[in-house]
């Protein structure tokens, strides 16, 4: 009988490994679920006497069966995708049992903890600030320098809030590591509670993740002796793209409406209920431990390149042959993440643009793919990072359209607090839409001393993307928040690169 093995991971089976399981036992094999391949693809993996395929779907079983697919990828273990990896942040998602604490304290669980608590509190924000970590829901904020500004605050009242909103297109690292390590997110925030002086934790988390919210409240509850008199909340949120933004969310745990706070002052000053709250991502606390252990902050600091240190969990996406987490040192190029480690596109044509950090990062032109992944290389790029997201599209994608979605995208998120977001995103749908069609409106502005003749004063193309670049230049330096400030990214990119698209 063959014996079939199977990835046995959250991700691999919210993306159909029971289904192809259930198709292989069907057809007489003999299945053997395994962990060791740790979280990682978006589609099952299987293995038959030693030879991978990948990524399979049920309609692959005969071919794999009959020995002529063309899904063999050779030795699972070796293949990059797996083997390329250094993980730190995912040691051990998908090997350990999420909810199993004798497996964590067996995996180094808890000693950062104990070791974070024998110290001073100034000594742990020190050993966090030297290992170079920053933020990674995407802005890239030392973590360390965050967390003194919260010390520093003299307060009755602290709060530690996790950001698990986790909005942004193509990204599921918050939510791999919520359902696959979650004791480890648990010990981050105590240890930052202990760091600030903060005895209460919130982790705001989207609705739309219902294994992780059900995860994180066993978790919590199961390991509320270790981290006492720490204590960690589970608050859910209503399914807005804005709340992600820490003030929104800060509003949103109070009961108010998810609207953006002007800043300053800063969460780490006056937070959650007027109190200093560190408000951090989910993998920026999950990285906590590894850098408190022994040794860990010169190890995290030893990796990656120039101000971005440590490893990122980079999520691929979209039109990729072999989608996932990969967790990685800064410095790799999307050359190497795409065509490299990702095996191109899934339909097999040319990659025509990626957008990474999310729908307000840019449209990078493979021209650019040989960019190192830093914070600084892409800001100087005018692109973002962001929270790791990697997505990708084929050369059948028109970047006209898609930048439109991003007006859109803006116009449907808009929280309405600041006008040049609320109101300049539906004039830029109206405006690109104006630019392809090439029906240009009467510009009764330039026509004003001659009203009666305004119908030959019909704005050119040239004057309508002059029109557009205004909008973007308004919309980035005036808008309140990075929601309506970044949108331009993705619409500059796209016209930059891809004018033919816009015709
Ligand atoms: N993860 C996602 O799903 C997602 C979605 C949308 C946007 N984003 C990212 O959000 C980013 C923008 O976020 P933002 O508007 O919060 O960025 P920001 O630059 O205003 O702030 C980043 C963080 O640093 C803190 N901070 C800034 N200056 C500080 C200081 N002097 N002392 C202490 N703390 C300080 C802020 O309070 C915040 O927590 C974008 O780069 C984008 O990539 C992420
Ligand atoms: C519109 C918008 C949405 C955001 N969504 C998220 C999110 O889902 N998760 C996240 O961690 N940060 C998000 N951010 C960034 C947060 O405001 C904040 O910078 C982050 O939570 C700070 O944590 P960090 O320093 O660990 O990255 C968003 C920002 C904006 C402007
Ligand atoms: S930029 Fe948009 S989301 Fe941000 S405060 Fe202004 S209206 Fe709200």
């Amino acid at each position: 009988m063959t014996v079939v093995r199977i990835s046995d991971d959250a991700l691999a089976l919210a993306c159909g490994a029971g289904a192809v399981a259930h198709a292989f036992a069907e057809a007489g094999s003999e299945i053997e679920r395994v962990s060791s391949w740790g979280m990682h693809w978006l589609e099952p993996l299987v293995e038959i006497d030693g030879q991978g395929f990948g990524p399979v779907s049920p309609a692959d079983v005969q071919a794999i069966l009959a020995g002529h697919s063309d899904k063999a990828i050779g030795p699972i273990v070796q293949h990059p995708f797996i083997a390329g990896q250094q993980r730190l942040t995912f040691a051990r998602a998908g090997r350990t049992r999420p909810l199993s604490l004798e497996d964590y304290a067996a995996t180094g669980g808890w000693t950062a903890l104990a070791r974070a608590r024998a110290m001073a509190p100034a000594d742990v924000i020190a050993e966090v600030t030297g290992s170079g970590l920053r933020g990674r829901g995407g802005a890239g904020f030392p973590a360390g320098v965050k967390w003194q500004t919260v010390l520093a605050a003299a307060a009755p009242r602290k709060f530690v809030v996790c950001n698990a909103d986790e909005g942004d297109s193509g990204t599921f690292a918050d939510r791999m590591l919520m359902e696959g390590d979650p004791f480890q997110l648990i010990e981050g925030m105590a240890i930052a509670g202990h760091a600030v002086g903060a005895w209460q934790g919130f982790i705001y988390i989207r609705s739309e993740y219902p294994h992780a919210i059900a995860k994180l409240r066993a978790a919590i509850s199961l390991a509320a002796s270790q981290i006492a008199p720490f204590q960690i909340e589970v608050r859910v949120g209503a399914g807005a793209y804005v709340c992600g933004e820490e003030t929104s969310l800060l509003n949103s745990i109070e009961g108010k409406r998810g609207e953006v706070r002007a800043k300053p002052p800063l969460p780490a000053i006056e937070g959650l209920f007027g109190c200093p709250t560190v408000v951090n991502n989910v993998l920026t606390l999950a990285a906590i431990p590894h850098i408190l252990t022994d040794c860990g902050s010169s190890l995290y600091d030893s990796l990656g390149i120039d101000r971005s240190k440590g490893t990122m969990p980079i999520q691929l996406a979209g039109n990729i042959k072999h989608g996932g987490l990969f967790e990685t040192a800064f410095g790799i190029t999307l050359n190497d993440l795409i065509h490299g480690i990702g095996g191109g596109t899934a339909s097999g044509r040319p990659v025509k643009a990626v957008q990474v950090g999310g729908p307000l990062g840019a449209y990078l032109h493979p021209s650019q793919f040989d960019l190192p992944f830093d914070y600084e290389a892409y800001s100087r790029a005018n692109a973002l990072i962001g929270h790791g997201g990697v997505v990708v599209f084929d050369d059948t994608a028109n970047m006209g359209a898609l930048a439109r979605f991003a007006f859109q995208f803006c116009a449907a998120e808009s929280c309405g607090k600041c006008t040049p977001c609320r109101i300049g995103s539906t004039r830029g749908v109206e405006l690109i839409d104006r630019i392809r069609s090439g029906q240009h409106v009467p510009d009764l502005v330039a026509a004003l001393p001659q009203m009666h003749n305004a119908r030959n004063h019909a704005r050119s193309r040239e004057e309508e993307l002059a029109l557009l670049e205004d909008l973007c230049e308004t919309m980035q330096y005036g808008s309140l928040c990075a929601l309506g400030g970044f949108t331009p990214y993705p619409v500059r990119s796209a016209l930059k690169h891809w004018p033919e698209d816009f015709a």
